[in-house]
């Protein structure tokens, strides 16, 4: 039985797929429609990403609008900090983070909703993070909300790291200068 852990900001989940683990080494159902649907998670995934980034990479925080993207993320070698900041308008918690840990050891799964930006922190080499979305890449309808906005003001374990961002995310904006782009529902 897959554990799900709701969080304090309605929409996004922290699953805990259920692991089989043998003298072969482990097995894990890492999607499954029929289950997923029943935990409320019920989309048609379009696209498939893999990221690898070194130890201390920032990449966020990013979102679409329009054409948000629902995110099902997770981590196969390392370790990341994993960031949901929630952006729809009209939700009583818009501007609140929700961080996670997200690593090859503990097998979490992290569900980002449409309408939030998505980021995280690499805690050691090769950290490999793949992702399911449920609608296409669209760089035109893209935004970057700074990683470090004070008005946000999400936490992270930046301790002993050298931060690398992009030089998009390095422009990212606050989030007063992202409102006008977020969405309205
Ligand atoms: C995201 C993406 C990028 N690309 C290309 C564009 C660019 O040349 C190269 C690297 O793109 P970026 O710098 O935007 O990659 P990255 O900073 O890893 O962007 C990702 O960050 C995380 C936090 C997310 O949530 C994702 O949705 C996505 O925005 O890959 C695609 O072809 N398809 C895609 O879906």
């Amino acid at each position: 039985m897959m554990n799900i852990v709701r969080c304090d900001i309605e929409g996004p989940l922290i699953l805990e797929p259920e692991v089989f683990g043998d003298e072969r080494g482990f097995f894990m159902e890492s999607w499954n429609a029929e289950k997923f649907a029943a935990a409320g998670l019920n989309m048609a995934f379009v696209q498939d990403n893999h990221s690898r980034s070194q130890e201390g990479v920032l990449r966020g925080m990013h979102f679409q609008n329009p054409g948000p993207q629902a995110k099902l993320v997770r981590v196969v070698n390392g370790a990341v900090y994993d960031v949901a900041v929630d952006l729809r308008r009209s939700s009583p918690t818009f501007g609140k983070w929700k961080g996670v840990e997200l690593s090859a050891a503990n097998k979490r799964i992290f569900w980002v909703p449409q309408g939030f930006a998505h980021g995280f922190l690499t805690l050691e080499n090769d950290t490999d993070l793949l992702y399911k979305c449920d609608a296409a890449y669209t760089p035109s309808n893209e935004h970057s909300l700074a990683w470090d906005d004070p008005e946000v003001g999400i936490e992270w374990p930046t301790q002993g790291l050298q931060i690398q961002l992009s030089t998009k995310d390095r422009e990212g904006k606050s989030l007063s200068e992202v409102e006008a782009f977020v969405w309205k529902s």
